[in-house]
């Protein structure tokens, strides 16, 4: 698949899962820790969380309720925009909730700002990220993500959720394109 297209693997399909199995573990346990014993509330960010979204789900140890929202900074561009529009929103009030963003990366932290002042303005009960990755190099604004995956370098990467124009969302691990890709 993708023949030629992908230059380099920066996160392989089973480190991705070896990370989904270890944060499920942890974030379990820390909520367990302080108290909650309801159901979790994940909100996913559409598209690129999905991937991360289903596995992390099913790896959680504890109940776990699923909301999905789009917004769009970057359309078919490698930078954002940093002008978020709300695609979708949730489909009920989350006041009340424990909510956990779950996101796919935080570039520039944009989008996560954004949304978490957006979020918290709907009163959960507590509201934190987990992000499978995260570009230290890159960050334009101070977010607060307390779960990160993986850091990685500031390029830009696609699969497992992520896309450039649409593709690659498809691929079971994390990678660079070949220039090539860009220029054509
Ligand atoms: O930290 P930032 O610089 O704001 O970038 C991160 C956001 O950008 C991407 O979404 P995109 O707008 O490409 O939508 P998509 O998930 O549908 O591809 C990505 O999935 C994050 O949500
Ligand atoms: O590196 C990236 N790849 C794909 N989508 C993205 N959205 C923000 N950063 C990225
Ligand atoms: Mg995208």
């Amino acid at each position: 698949m993708y023949e030629g297209e992908i230059a380099s693997v920066l996160v392989t399909e089973q480190q991705i899962q070896d990370k989904i199995n270890e944060l499920a573990k942890q974030i379990a346990a820390d909520y367990a820790r302080d108290g909650v014993t309801g159901d979790l509330l994940l909100v996913g960010v559409l598209k690129g969380a999905v991937m991360f979204m289903t596995d992390f789900a099913r790896a959680l140890p504890m109940p776990a309720q699923l909301e999905f929202m789009a917004v769009s900074s970057y359309g078919s561009a490698t930078s954002s925009s940093g002008v978020v529009r709300i695609l979708k929103d949730l489909d009920r009030d989350i006041a009340g909730k424990h909510v956990l963003i779950v996101e796919d990366i935080v570039d520039s932290g944009l989008t996560l700002s954004w949304l978490l002042k957006n979020l918290a303005s709907r009163n959960p009960a507590s509201l934190e990220v987990c992000s499978l990755l995260r570009k230290p190099e890159a960050v334009k604004v101070d977010v607060p993500v307390r779960y990160v995956g993986f850091d990685i370098p500031n390029e830009f990467v696609v699969g497992y959720g992520l896309d450039y124009a649409e593709r690659y969302r498809d691929l079971p691990y994390i990678g660079t394109l070949d220039p090539k890709v860009y220029s054509s």
